[in-house]
């Protein structure tokens, strides 16, 4: 499908009114770019994979929204002239001129790749499918991956964590279960490392998409990676469908309001001294997730590491 980007270019104090304007024009979804950067505070709570370098903030800032490019856009257009004309007498919104520009869906889904390069944890190198193998990967262990829509190109501090506990922990022949698998990055480095098998759960459906799409990417054999949707938390189906007492392993990358439930329910499919792997928790919760574990009786704590605003939490069951 084609839409039609319409960019107004405006100024930083007056985005807030401009994007109100827009809804009132009965625009739903704006997309706003200014070069303002983000505090720590924002960085801490949010779960992405780049954050961009950005030039200096001048002050200017674009408020774009798209229309349909097969349909008549021409009274949305003055209607949204309008209403920019009005507010120009009551405050400074910058030009306010609109550029037209054309786009794709799939321009918006694949934006993320060009900041995607291949690079390297510990000895394992972590390669996009799209990319060559080069002279320099040749006598290291290399995964390709294509997180698709869904997260884990392995390059979040969080994912790197982890890898580097399975890196420490995974045996030949251990049974892994990722929680959260996302594009199944760590399912593919356990098997890669030595392991028989992997499980992948995911709430998402694009990431049991994915994971099963990496798997066969990397070459790894039917069955050895299997996926399910749904909840381990508190999903009978998915509980019984995933086994009890059966794992040498457990990795989990997920904010840890989702790790503090999972760490009541999850030594049930442990086997005893099998390893709890954790990420996606931030620093300010470390405390509390530490706690949280401490009050199940049969997990011990291993190790804390930290990357960045990060932490990962190991744990045995007992
Ligand atoms: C930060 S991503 C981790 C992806 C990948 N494992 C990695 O390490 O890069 C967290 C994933 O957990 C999934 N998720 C969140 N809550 C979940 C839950 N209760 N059960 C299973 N997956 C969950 C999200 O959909 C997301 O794919």
């Amino acid at each position: 499908m084609k839409w039609n980007r319409y960019t107004i270019d405006t100024t930083t104090a007056a985005v807030d009114v401009v994007s109100s304007c827009l809804g009132d024009c009965g625009i739903e979804g704006i997309e706003i770019e200014d070069n303002v950067q983000l505090s720590q505070k924002d960085i801490k709570t949010m779960f992405v994979d780049f954050i961009p370098d950005l030039p200096p903030d001048d002050g200017s800032a674009r408020v774009s929204f798209y229309l349909d490019a097969d349909e008549d856009n021409d009274e949305m257009l003055k209607k949204v002239k309008e209403e920019l004309e009005d507010m120009k007498s009551f405050m400074d919104i910058g030009p306010a001129t609109i550029t037209i520009s054309q786009t794709e869906d799939k321009d918006w889904i694949n934006n993320w790749k060009q900041y995607f390069h291949p690079f390297s944890v510990g000895d394992l190198i972590i390669k996009p499918t799209w990319e060559e193998y080069t002279d320099e990967m040749k006598d290291h262990l290399v995964i390709n991956i294509d997180p698709g829509t869904a997260f884990g190109t392995g390059s979040h501090e969080t994912t790197q964590l982890v890898i580097r506990q399975l890196q420490k922990y995974c045996k030949k022949g251990d049974k892994v279960l990722d929680v959260g698998c996302g594009s199944g990055i760590l399912s593919v480095v356990a098997i890669m490392l030595g392991a028989e098998s992997a499980l992948g759960t995911d709430l998402d459906p694009n990431a049991i998409i994915a994971t099963k799409e990496n798997a066969e990417v990397n070459k790894i054999e039917n069955g050895r990676i299997e996926v399910i949707e749904g909840n381990i938390i508190d999903d009978k189906a998915v509980q019984d469908k995933a086994g009890y007492e059966c794992y040498d392993i457990v990795c989990a990358n997920i904010l840890a309001d989702v790790l503090e439930p999972l760490s009541e329910e999850i030594t049930r499919h442990m086997k005893h001294g099998a390893i709890f792997m954790t990420s996606g928790i931030i620093d300010m919760k470390e405390e509390e997730v530490v706690n949280k574990f401490r009050e199940n009786p049969e997990l011990e704590i291993l190790e804390i590491n930290h990357n960045g605003e990060w932490v990962n939490v190991t744990a045995r069951r007992i």
